[in-house]
């Protein structure tokens, strides 16, 4: 199975976002955390930026929201030209809806569970989202000890991806490492966020490092 590696630019430095994008080109998609100080106690950045990011970036955008009121700004990332937009399933009034108006504007549309959301409700929903991310930390801060008591979540989701024969990709974020990754590919996920195992060492090297465990392990 094909699997993804999305280094989360939550841990790149800020002021230099076009060369950090530069040190990435490895990378499947650009994972870009928006956070908005209600929904996750952080902040980051908005519409604008993202639109700045998408511009500069040779690689698809991979956007995660953890935002209030997802149904009314999501579809903004969407317009933009977001490849991915992520939203999460405590914040939307209506999921199904939301994920409908993404993929008309023509991005793949993700839900994304905390970790201590259970999946079971959204396995008959899977046909209506392209990506499901189970959060392996709370959502808000990079540098996170990866939770392993989500990983039956996986479980739950690939057995059910496969009997559907859908093609949803299933997302892991928050603590991903050379060693974390390999319990999440044997879990079942097959799209990785890691944001500090990446920036913190040599971005080419971790990438290439990240997607030879995960292959070597994922179902
Ligand atoms: O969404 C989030 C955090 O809420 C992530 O995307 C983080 O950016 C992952 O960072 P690391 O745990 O890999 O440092
Ligand atoms: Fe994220």
């Amino acid at each position: 199975m094909p699997v993804r590696i999305n280094p989360s630019i939550l841990a790149a430095d800020f002021a230099n976002f076009e060369r950090e994008l530069g040190r990435i080109s490895t990378a499947d998609l650009v994972h870009v955390d928006i956070m908005d100080n209600h929904f996750v106690p952080n902040l980051t950045f908005g519409l604008a930026m993202t639109e700045r990011l998408q511009e500069l970036s040779a690689i698809p955008l991979d956007v995660h929201l953890m935002i209030d009121d997802p149904d009314r700004w999501a579809p903004g990332y969407a317009e933009l030209g977001a490849y991915s937009v992520t939203f999460h399933a405590e914040a939307a009034k209506d999921a199904v809806s939301l994920a409908r108006t993404l993929r008309d504007i023509g991005a793949r549309a993700g839900i994304a569970i905390k970790p201590g959301t259970p999946v079971e409700p959204f396995l008959e929903l899977l046909p209506e989202f392209d990506q499901v991310l189970v959060m392996t930390v709370e959502p808000g801060f990079g540098g996170q000890s990866f939770i392993e008591s989500t990983m039956p979540k996986l479980g739950l989701l690939r057995e059910a991806v496969t009997k559907t024969g859908l093609d949803v990709w299933l997302q892991v974020d928050g603590g991903i490492t050379a060693d974390t990754i390999v319990i999440a590919a044997e879990a079942g996920a097959d799209t990785f966020v890691a944001g500090s195992s990446v920036f913190r060492g040599e971005p080419a090297e971790q990438i290439a490092t990240l997607r030879a465990a995960a292959t070597a392990h994922a179902h």
